[in-house]
């Protein structure tokens, strides 16, 4: 079992205007995979953004961070910048499967700008903002996270599949 993160990017849901449920989604999703150490809804602000996700990569030792909403080209969607700011190894293959399989759904699915990446042994992965967008792109990645999380934190030793 892996310790997870989740950031909600969401000015309305920061102000309680909105029920998170992109973050309740995630959470669902992930219980077969680990436990949601902390949760936390931010407004769409990169310092924010970005400080939330060092706390939990840095001082909560957690595995894996999923981030949801800002990833598209509204101008407060800054979730990607703040992820660049602290990531010291971007996983590009991560984003470029989720847009590509999502695209199959969504002309929109381009739209997304998301990004993943490592800020040492915990890694970080931008989702889109809605609930269905979550659901969607979680199912494309889950198959390859356990094995992707096994290597970063030096409990796998190889990548051979039988
Ligand atoms: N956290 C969330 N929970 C539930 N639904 C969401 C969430 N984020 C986005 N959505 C849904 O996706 C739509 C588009 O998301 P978008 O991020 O553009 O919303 P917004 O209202 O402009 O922004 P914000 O959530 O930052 O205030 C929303 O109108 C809403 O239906
Ligand atoms: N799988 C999937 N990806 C998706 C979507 C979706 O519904 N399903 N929505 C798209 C839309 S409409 C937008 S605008 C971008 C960015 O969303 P965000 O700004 O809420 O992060 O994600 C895209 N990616």
């Amino acid at each position: 079992m892996y310790s997870i993160g989740i950031i909600t990017a969401s000015d309305k849901g920061s102000r309680g205007e909105r029920e998170d449920l992109s973050g309740k989604a995630i959470a669902e999703v992930m219980a077969e995979l680990g436990e949601v150490k902390r949760y936390v809804i931010v407004p769409d602000e990169r310092e924010a953004l970005s400080q939330a996700m060092i706390e939990m990569a840095d001082d909560l030792k957690i595995d894996l961070i999923l981030t949801t909403g800002g990833t598209g080209l509204g101008p407060r969607d800054v979730t990607p910048e703040a992820t660049l700011a602290v990531i010291d190894r971007q996983v590009p293959g991560i984003p470029e499967v989720m847009r590509a399989k999502s695209l199959e759904k969504t002309s929109r699915a381009m739209l997304s700008r998301a990004v993943a990446g490592m800020r040492g042994r915990t890694l970080i992965i931008n989702l889109p903002g809605s609930p269905k967008g979550v659901r969607e792109c979680l199912e494309v990645i889950l198959p390859a996270l356990d094995h992707g999380l096994a290597i970063m934190k030096g409990e796998a030793g190889e990548c051979a599949r039988s």
